[in-house]
């Protein structure tokens, strides 16, 4: 579903990755780790063109999408839910939703199917989207993308200023379900434990590239790597 390699990114002179290569394959859930300024924001972005000048080779769905602009990387089956979520805060749920149909193609994902997996929507579907909680407010950018269509999901820190049982809840709870139904997913987190519940395979970034692509629980028992890169 997608293959890195050779990637770079830049802000202006500024190197934020070089050399990077990774292939995630359809099906698996991917947790993207890394301290603070690692990089792991700056990657989400890099796979949908968006944000920093990249340079090496991105292929997406076998593609090659160098060069391509955003909507069409994602018109091949990847969604990202954005850090800081992206809603648009003067429109209801409801509109927050529909405004993601009229703009993707049709598939198995409906209005009625997200406020159906997610009924906490449904519930608010009324509600200004600036009026969520935290958790709501997650759910509702997860439901949004999914309304593209997406085979693979981007997911850059969901459970960030959310309480934990929010994140839990989104983490463990829908965005685990999601995967077991056979959505392939790559997590950027910061929270560990949690990154390493959902994702069977671990990807640390530290030094501009990765230090680390194996088994989450390799990971977990490497504890100097973890605490050289990850600082728990
Ligand atoms: N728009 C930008 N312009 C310039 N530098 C940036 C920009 N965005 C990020 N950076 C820099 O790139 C580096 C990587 O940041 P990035 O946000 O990708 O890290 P991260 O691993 O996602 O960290 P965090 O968990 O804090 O979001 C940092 O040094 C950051 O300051």
């Amino acid at each position: 579903m997608l293959a890195l390699s050779g990637l770079s990114a830049h802000y202006g002179a500024v190197e934020v990755l070089r050399g990077l290569s990774l292939e995630v394959r359809a099906g698996e859930a991917v947790a993207l780790l890394g301290r603070n300024g690692a990089g792991k924001s700056t990657l989400a972005q890099a796979l949908f063109n968006l944000g920093p000048r990249i340079g090496g080779g991105v292929r997406v769905m076998g593609q090659d999408v160098a060069g391509w602009p955003t909507h069409r990387i994602a018109r091949l089956g990847m969604a990202l839910v954005p850090q800081g979520r992206g809603l648009f805060p003067s429109l209801t749920v409801a509109e927050n939703l529909r405004l993601a149909t009229l703009r993707s193609p049709r598939g198995a994902w409906t209005l009625e199917r997200v406020f159906a997996v997610f009924p906490r929507l449904a519930e608010r579907r009324a509600a200004s989207s600036s009026a969520l909680s935290g958790g709501e407010r997650q759910l509702l950018a997860i439901g949004r993308a999914l309304l593209t269509q997406p085979r693979l999901l981007v997911l850059d820190e969901p459970s960030e200023g959310l309480a934990p049982l929010a994140a839990e809840e989104i983490i463990l709870g829908h965005v685990a379900r999601l995967a077991a139904e056979g959505l392939t997913v790559l997590l950027a987190e910061q929270n560990l434990p949690l990154a390493l519940r959902l994702c069977p395979r671990a990807v640390v970034l530290a030094g501009r590239g990765i230090v680390f692509d194996g088994a989450s629980e390799a990971l977990r028992a490497d504890h100097s790597l973890v605490r050289e890169h990850l600082g728990v």
